[in-house]
């Protein structure tokens, strides 16, 4: 099957500044592809030039295998980070005009959003102005405008920000069905753990350039584990005089210990079951979060 989005090696640049430099990925259908990276990185400008809204200066996209033209724009859905919707205007008008540019006919565009706002439990919405509705909500009408006509390719830039915590578990549920059913999803957040949830593969960017990119679970296996998670009925002693333990700190069930080398976990295991009863151990694997920090502090330094 062709792949349905794939950049290769774009490039763009803003006078003498380059936004994006070379990056070349590919979005598989069914998958959720993770864009991460610092403030002023270049997320949005990959995403606007996906969205064939700005053209890249070097470098190829293709979508199916083929370049963009207008009529891809229909096959296309965008969720910006800013919210993109008038606020005077009313849901239904906005939302189905927009369906009908990208293709549908005023029946298909009526049904589907009635779908959407029934789905998300607001069909009374219908007729409101967007500038009446709260901002989470707001959020919500920016969705159903970028899922409304069935895009085979969407793009999500902070797709759950603003949102309450149920709110965030019903759009999360939303993007996870699209996805199964074969939708392709460029997924650009700062929230690591949505992204731990969601993403299969990622790229992330730092000022511009690719500093890490591939498959979430091998990338977490290279890195190397740091932490053990130790909770026993009671106490252990001297855990931080065994060599290979950095620090030890007390947690309300047990011990948080930081290691140097994982080799030292035997160890530690052996002394808790001496001491004690132990209840939970776990050698953690490093968060996308301390993975981020670590790529991206790294390059500043
Ligand atoms: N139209 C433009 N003209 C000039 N410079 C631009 C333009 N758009 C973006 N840039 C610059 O390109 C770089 C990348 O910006 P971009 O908006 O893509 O970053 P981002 O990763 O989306 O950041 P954030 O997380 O803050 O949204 C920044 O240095 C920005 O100032």
């Amino acid at each position: 099957m062709v792949t349905p989005l794939m950049l290769d090696k774009v490039m763009k640049q803003f006078g003498e500044k380059t936004a994006v430099n070379e990056i070349s990925l590919q979005v598989e259908a069914g998958e959720i592809y993770g864009l991460l990276g610092a403030n002023g990185a270049g997320k949005t400008t990959t995403m606007r030039m996906v969205l064939g809204l700005i053209y890249p200066d070097d470098g190829r996209i293709l979508y199916h295998g083929k370049p963009f033209s207008k009529e891809l724009q229909g096959g296309m859905g965008y969720l910006p980070e800013e919210r993109g919707l008038y606020p005077k205007v009313k849901v239904s008008d906005q939302i189905k005009y927009l369906a009908k540019l990208r293709g549908m006919t005023e029946a298909e565009a009526e049904k589907s959003l009635r779908y959407w706002l029934d789905r998300f439990e607001v069909p009374e919405y219908y007729d409101k102005r967007i500038e009446e509705l709260s901002k989470g909500n707001q959020q919500k009408m920016g969705f159903i405008a970028a899922v409304v006509h069935k895009p085979k390719i969407l793009i999500l830039d902070e797709a759950f920000s603003g949102l309450d915590p149920v709110n965030v578990e019903l759009l999360k549920a939303t993007v996870k069905e699209l996805r199964d059913e074969g939708t392709s999803i460029l997924f650009s957040t700062h929230r690591m753990e949505h992204v731990e949830e969601l993403c299969r593969n990622i790229t992330i960017l730092d000022r511009s350039n690719t500093v890490l990119q591939g498959n979430l679970r091998d990338i977490k296996k290279r890195y190397p584990r740091e932490e053990i998670l130790l909770y026993t009925t009671g106490e252990v002693n001297g855990l931080e005089l065994l060599d290979g333990v950095e620090r030890v700190e007390r947690k309300e069930r047990g011990y948080s210990i930081r290691i140097s080398d994982v080799a030292v976990a035997k160890s530690i295991l052996r002394k808790a079951m001496d001491e004690s009863e132990v209840e939970h151990f776990e050698i953690k694997e490093p968060t996308l979060n301390q993975i981020f920090i670590r790529e991206v502090g790294e390059v500043h330094e």
